[in-house]
């Protein structure tokens, strides 16, 4: 396979890579990954996350498994087995789907390799087009407010929401960007806050309890955030928190924005209902450290509720900056996500 290199995937001689997220920002530790079982583990345990990136290195996975001989009926198991690893991002199927097509040809190696390059190299164009439609929406001086992360590393490419803000940025627009810090796993905290680093984003980390109130003072001009599914009426589920943002943007009269490749789109979900959330273990809950050093733990039976993502109504978005351009409800109600059948 060609050295593809992104922020938390890449291929050397011929092996493949997964940056462990679980440990940013204190450590870039990269992770070889050879067999389904570890690529399975690495995804629950969100060392390998962000659904466009999930999508991707499964069908790297099984790319790599076919240049070292595993037959087309062991790959379509695997696939299988894959598929189970985070049920909400349909990313995930929908790059499996695509793989498993290719591993009916007859030279099913040489085919899943190229399929998983060209969705690696995908994922990097359609990127760069969500940017640039979401980057014009920006305007010079505003205040930006993201959730969880949605950068290089939730993506083969510049991210969804995070490249959208980026860009912006780098074409001297002069934002600043409030990142919420997204619990229970600090996806916004520990990653958004790091790649900002990287990429000189003028940002301050919040706690995801503190957006009201720069709401309520006018201190947030426009929202953006990534989607795990978006369903064919416009209701998309992503991480948990966003649902509420979403109310309070309404309340406040803020633009509220889903930005997420057409990858993301399933239209077998008719609305919202029908997107499986991922419950996660409590201990995610449970345990937090706030700056105490040594975490802080609930009670040792405390019950715990911990859904990994929630669900936006298109009634709370004001546009859904997808890679073929920036949709209104209108356009939802008229059935644009139709187009990505
Ligand atoms: C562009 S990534 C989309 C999505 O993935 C994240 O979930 P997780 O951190 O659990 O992988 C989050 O929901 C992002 O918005």
């Amino acid at each position: 396979m060609k050295n593809l290199t992104a922020l938390s995937l890449k291929t050397e001689q011929g092996e493949l890579y997964v940056l462990d997220q679980t440990l940013l920002p204190q450590q870039q530790h990269w992770l070889s990954c050879q067999t389904v079982a570890q690529m399975v583990s690495m995804i629950k345990a969100l060392q390998l996350r962000g659904a466009p990136a999930i999508g991707i290195g499964a069908c790297l996975l099984l790319a790599y498994r076919a240049t070292k001989g595993d037959s087309r009926e062991q790959l379509l198991q695997d696939a299988e087995v894959l598929r189970a690893a985070r049920p909400t991002a349909v990313n995930l199927m929908n790059n499996l789907d695509t793989m498993i097509a290719a591993l009916q040809q007859t030279d099913f190696n040489a085919a899943a390799v190229a399929c998983a390059e060209q969705l690696f190299a995908e994922d990097v164009a359609l990127c760069q087009r969500m940017a640039e439609f979401g980057a014009a929406l920006v305007q010079d001086g505003e205040q930006l407010l993201t959730h969880c992360n949605t950068g290089g590393l939730a993506t083969a490419g510049v991210g969804t929401a995070l490249g959208v803000i980026n860009l912006a940025h780098q074409q001297g627009k002069n934002i600043r960007l409030w990142v919420d810090e997204t619990r229970p796993l600090l996806q916004g905290g520990r990653l958004t806050a790091w790649e900002c680093q990287q990429l000189g984003i003028p940002y301050q980390l919040i706690c995801d309890n503190m957006a009201a109130m720069l709401m309520a003072r006018g201190q947030v001009d426009r929202i953006f955030v990534g989607s795990d599914r978006i369903a064919a009426n416009g209701d998309f589920a992503n991480k948990v928190g966003t649902y509420s943002l979403a109310v309070l943007a309404q309340y406040h009269k803020v633009p509220f924005y889903v930005v997420a490749p057409h990858t993301t789109v399933d239209l077998a979900c008719a609305d919202g209902s029908a997107i499986p959330i991922e419950q996660r273990h409590s201990d995610e809950v449970r345990g937090v450290s706030g700056g105490f050093g040594t975490a802080i733990w609930a009670p040792e039976q405390a019950p715990v509720f911990n859904p990994a993502f929630d669900v936006t109504p298109a009634s709370l978005v004001t546009g859904w900056v997808l890679d073929s351009g920036v949709y209104s409800q209108a356009d939802i109600a008229k059935g644009a996500l139709q187009q990505f059948v």
